[in-house]
Parts: structure tokens; sequence; C-alpha cells
């Protein structure tokens, strides 16, 4: 897969993608205010925030799936997207192996699909069945998916719900990988906090409008960010500063919002 930036091979215009004053209503409710955000290629941007707050809603305003009534929503030509969901259903009696699944709905050839296998850290699942994998796995697989098209901005809405603790630090790991080898950007929802602030270039913090915004320190010092999410979260960066640093896990402290929404 070709480095995006500064190849010459698929270079993209900057931002990937931006919106400027975007609004979404469902019936008489307006669930997105006056929404401006960019994402840049090779930058991680995660938007966090409680649920019902809209999360979902924009990364549909931003695929196309939901319309707005305000506001704008830019694409840089040609932009390739590649959609990690929280979660796909696959009927567990159909036999499909990773293989043909990443086949789906096109036939890729099998280099490409080891390719993409091994840039999402699971080379050797290729003959396994899809109804088999454990749940990191399967996310993983998702995570093939959406990279086999040379993605340059990559999306996935909450890709880790399901997987516990070293599980989700693994997977946000190979994400900033899969940045560093292809020079993608990513946008992404995690309700991670422990693990998902540091791995991130840029947070949003969004509660139907943008609540605050900048690296994670920046964000995990903000006062609203602070009264959504509890004072936890300062210790869980400087915890997963520490992961990052040493290359190990260790759990720790927690901080209750967000032990209430993994419980979701
Ligand atoms: N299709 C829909 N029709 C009507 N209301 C909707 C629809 N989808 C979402 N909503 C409402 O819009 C609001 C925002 O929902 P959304 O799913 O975007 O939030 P979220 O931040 O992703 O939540 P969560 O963290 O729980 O996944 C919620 O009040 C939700 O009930």
């Amino acid at each position: 897969m070709p480095r995006l930036r500064g190849s010459g091979l698929s270079v993209v215009p900057s931002p990937l993608v931006s919106t400027s004053g975007l609004t979404v209503r469902y019936g008489e409710t307006t669930v997105l205010h006056d929404i401006d955000l960019h994402v840049d290629p090779g930058e991680i941007v995660t938007i966090v925030g409680p649920n019902g707050s809209g999360k979902s809603t924009l990364i549909a305003a931003i695929l196309g799936g939901v319309p707005p009534v305000r506001g704008r929503i830019d694409r840089a030509p040609v932009l390739r997207i590649g959609y990690v969901p929280q979660r796909l259903v696959l009927d567990p009696t159909l036999p499909m192996t990773v293989e043909r699944f990443l086949g789906l709905p096109r036939r890729v050839p099998a280099a490409r699909a080891r390719e993409a296998l091994e840039r999402a850290g699971v080379p050797d699942i290729g003959r396994r069945q899809m109804a088999a994998l454990s749940g990191g796995q399967f996310q993983r697989a998702l995570l093939a998916r959406a990279i086999l098209e040379e993605p340059h901005l990559l999306i996935l809405d909450e890709a880790t719900a399901g997987l516990d603790q070293p599980g989700s630090a693994a997977f946000y790991e190979r994400i900033e990988e899969v940045r560093a080898e292809t020079g993608c950007g990513v946008l992404m929802i995690s309700h991670d906090l422990h693990v998902v602030m540091s791995a991130s270039d840029r947070v949003i913090c969004l509660n139907g409008h943008v609540c605050c915004e900048g690296t994670p320190e920046v964000v995990a010092a903000a006062p609203d960010y602070r009264r959504l999410f509890g004072e936890g979260t300062r210790g869980a960066l400087a915890l997963y500063r520490h992961h990052h640093d040493h290359t190990h896990f260790h759990d720790g402290p927690c901080d209750h919002a967000h032990e209430q929404d993994a419980a979701r």
C-alpha cells in the first residue's frame, strides 16, 4: 500500500473532510448543533461524548447517510474512506472464511487480502471461519476489510466495543501503526477513554455541540470534559502514557462514567 503523504502516488488535499455549521435534526429534535471539525491527512482525531451525544449521527452525516438541515460537509476530491462499524452481525450458520469475507462485495487478489490482514495485525486468520473468530479477531477482520481499499480516511465507530482493555489498547496501537505505514487520516468514536485519549492527536468532546477540542491533555483538563466524564480520566491518561512508554499494559483506576459506558 503506498504512503499517501509525500509519495506522489496518491496525494489528497488537506483537509480530508471538514464540516462547518453542521446541524442535524431527527424530526423536531436537533441532535447536532453547528459542528465545525476537520481531519487532516495523517492525523488521528477521536470523538468522545456521553451516550446520545450525537457521535454516531456525526459519523453517519460525514458518510453521507444523514442529511444536514444546515451547514456543510466537504470531502476532498477522490477521497477514499474505509469504514469500520461498531459491529456487524453475520449469520453464524453461514460458512464464510475471512478470505471470502474480504472478497465481498467484489473479489480481491489473495496477495492483497493477505497484506490487509498483515496490516490489521492478524496475518494467520485468512482460512478461519468468520463465525469462529474471537471478538478482537473479528474487529481486526473488519479493519482489514476497511484498509483493503487503501483509504485516505479511516472512520471507526466504536470499533473496540466488547473488547477488554488490553484488547482495545492493542487495537488502537494497530490503528496508529496503520496510520504510520499508510499516512491515512483517522476519525474515530470511542468510549475507551483510558486508552484512546493518548492514541489521538486531537480529541473532540461532543455533547450535541462541540464542548471542547484539542490535544488529549488539553481536553482531559477542560472543565466541560471533566463535568461530563469526571476527574478519573487524567489518571487514565497518565496510565496510558505509561503503557505506551513501556510497551506493556497494566490495569488501573477507572472513572465511573467510563465503566457505565463500557458496561452498556
Ligand atoms: N434514526 C434516528 N431517529 C430518531 N432519533 C435518532 C435516530 N438515531 C439517533 N437518534 C437520537 O439522536 C440522538 C443521538 O444519537 P447518536 O446515536 O448519534 O448518539 P451517540 O453519541 O452515538 O450515542 P451512543 O454513545 O449511545 O452510541 C439520541 O437521542 C438518539 O436517540
